[in-house]
């Protein structure tokens, strides 16, 4: 599944962005003042392959949630039961993701590719397929797709993370679940993840694909004190020295230094960008996992739209390397797809501008 996604994965339509950036020239307001979103728009017509393109709803989320064996190493001060227990809060509605989703009338779909210890939620409500989008405005309950490739990852202090097997499982998992939403009828694919320590992996993939240094994209996390902190870049160029990982060999440096749902992430993005529908990118795991898609293939960057610039110093560095320029800068640092929620907004008001703003002919309005 892996190989024929990559394969379909085409640049932008340069008739359609030639189409959009004229059409851009000729609507009621002066060329340039929507500053970001006519770009944006312009890529997101290259991306359907028409102009305009159609409005980027309905809107579905997927929240990617995983354990991490270097959790062990002391990089994160919270326990690895919460992953666990928070799936358990986004499946009950009462997580921020859920109440931003409300917010923007997107749907929740909660995927376990590897989080290590039990669920508490009632296993006759698992399994696949993912649920239809709900209409625009009418989100469906938050759903689950059990897809649990291992208990958490291994400590890439130690070993490598997951098996190449494993890798290449987690990222065929988000390619079938981002089809599973465009089948249903999404027009966005939105970004989430869930991971107590999944930060750690995070730095290691963007130092892996970007060259950078440890010290440059390791953050503090959910909030990690000084001595933490400090153990943390330390864990992260240890596990970058034992690997090596090959910046050539996405599913290489998956597998040594990567997450469960970092994998996933890149799968989705890959799925989506296939399918020729546009992903909003959360924050540094999300960013992380499209490092991976773009080693893939570079023309998926094509689908990214980075929703926001997470506080993660790695998102910075991830982001320039993708040439791509975040929508928003709250200083958010929470993940499960929060950051790329409050963009959506911005993503469709690109959009809606293409479909419903008069031209300077149609309204009667004089140029200058
Ligand atoms: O999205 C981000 O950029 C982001 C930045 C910092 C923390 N997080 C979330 O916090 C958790 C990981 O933090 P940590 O300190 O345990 O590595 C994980 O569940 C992430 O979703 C997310
Ligand atoms: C409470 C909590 C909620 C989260 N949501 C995403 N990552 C998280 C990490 C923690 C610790």
């Amino acid at each position: 599944m892996l190989e024929p996604t990559v394969a379909a994965i085409r640049p932008l339509d340069e008739a359609a962005m030639a189409a959009a950036r004229d059409l851009q020239g000729r609507l009621t307001k002066p060329v340039g003042s929507l500053g970001a979103l006519e770009p944006l728009s312009v890529r997101l017509a290259g991306l359907a392959g028409t102009c305009p393109p159609p409005l980027p709803e309905p809107a579905a989320v997927a929240v990617f949630a995983g354990d991490h064996g270097v959790h062990a190493q002391g990089v994160t001060p919270w326990p690895q039961e919460v992953t666990a227990q928070m799936v358990g809060n986004f499946l009950a509605g009462g997580a921020v993701v859920n109440a931003f989703a409300r917010q923007a009338g997107a749907s929740v779909t909660v995927v376990d590719v590897g989080v290590a210890t039990a669920l508490p939620v009632d296993p006759a409500s698992l399994g696949l397929p993912v649920d239809p989008v709900a209409p625009v405005g009418l989100p469906a309950g938050p759903r689950l797709v059990a897809a649990n490739v291992r208990a958490g990852t291994r400590d890439m202090t130690v070993t490598a993370a997951l098996t190449s097997d494993e890798a290449r499982a987690a990222v065929e998992i988000g390619i079938r679940v981002a089809g599973e939403l465009i089948d249903g009828g999404a027009g966005i694919l939105l970004t989430g993840d869930m991971g107590i320590g999944n930060t750690t992996p995070a730095a290691a993939l963007v130092a892996a694909f970007t060259g950078a240094d440890p010290a440059e994209v390791t953050g503090r996390g959910t909030g990690v004190d000084d001595a933490t902190y400090a153990r943390k870049v330390a864990v992260v160029r240890a596990a970058l020295d034992r690997h090596a990982p090959d910046p050539a060999d996405p599913l290489g440096v998956l597998a040594a230094v990567g997450g469960l749902e970092h994998a996933a992430l890149a799968g989705l993005v890959l799925g989506a960008a296939a399918r020729r529908v546009p992903v909003l990118l959360d924050g540094v795991i999300a960013v992380s996992g499209a490092l991976a898609a773009a080693a893939f293939a570079p023309d998926a960057v094509g689908a990214m739209v980075a929703g926001h610039r997470s506080a993660e110093p790695g998102a910075t560095v991830a982001l320039r390397h993708l040439g791509l320029d975040p929508l928003i800068d709250l200083g958010l640092r929470l993940g499960e797809g929060t950051g790329a929620l409050l963009a959506l907004p911005v993503v469709t008001g690109a959009v809606r501008v293409l479909h419903e703003v008069a031209t300077f002919d149609s309204a009667g309005v004089a140029e200058k």
